[in-house]
């Protein structure tokens, strides 16, 4: 395990040690967004959900800082060069979705424990991100989620939303996604909704133990 020294800008509250960043991958499907959402929702666990950034156009009752940090393309390209991004992509060609440092460091400085939901590329940016920031690098927990291909085109045929040819692709992606599973620190094999919760709690009580 690194040598996690309390750099400069962490105030952590002594008592509670320092803030998790949870930062949970894995295939479609695999139930990312359902585990994200229950445990900001159980409010005694104190997380919060990264803020992330888009230049795409806010829908009908979505607030800029709580949804997303809405940029224009020119304000995140000229926010991406400058090197504020801990990870970024191009999505559906067009768009552009990021993580800013500020979103992550900022909350964590504070001591607001973070959630974040990000594509397996993502977490391999947030790693190389440690090294410029101590408090990302004391922070982070990585988490891979797992599924057997049977269990995800079950489920991605019950969300209904893709044919046969996208099930197929999404399948071929899953697989690759999982040769990256032995990256993470944790993994939680997916199975029904409340294991996998179970299993959540778990890592998170693991993790804090290990910072403390
Ligand atoms: N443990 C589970 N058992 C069965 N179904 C689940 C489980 N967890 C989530 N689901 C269902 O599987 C579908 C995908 O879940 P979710 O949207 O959370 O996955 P995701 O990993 O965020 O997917 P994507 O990356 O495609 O956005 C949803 O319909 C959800 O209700």
């Amino acid at each position: 395990m690194p040598n996690l020294t309390a750099p400069s800008e962490v105030t952590p509250n002594a008592a509670s040690g320092s803030p998790l960043f949870l930062v949970l991958a894995g295939p479609t499907a695999s139930g990312k967004s359902t585990l994200c959402e229950r445990l900001v929702a159980d409010a005694a666990l104190g997380f919060a959900r990264v803020v992330t950034t888009t230049t795409r156009a806010p829908r009908p009752g979505e607030v800029d800082g709580v949804h997303y940090h809405f940029l224009s393309p020119a304000a995140f390209e000229e926010k991406q060069r400058a090197g504020e991004f801990l990870e970024w992509a191009w999505v559906h060609g067009d768009r552009r979705y990021g993580t800013l440092a500020s979103s992550v460091i900022e909350p964590l400085a504070r001591g607001q424990a973070l959630v974040a939901n990000v594509d397996v590329q993502g977490v391999a940016s947030f790693r190389e991100a440690r090294a410029q920031y101590p408090l990302l690098a004391q922070s982070l927990v990585t988490v891979f989620i797992e599924i057997a291909p049977e269990q995800l085109q079950a489920r991605i045929r019950a969300r209904g939303t893709d044919d046969e040819a996208e099930i197929a692709r999404r399948v071929a992606t899953a697989e690759r996604e999982m040769a990256e599973a032995a990256k993470f620190e944790y993994r939680i094999k997916s199975g029904s909704r409340d294991q996998d919760y179970a299993a959540l709690l778990a890592i998170i009580a693991q993790a804090k133990s290990r910072l403390r």
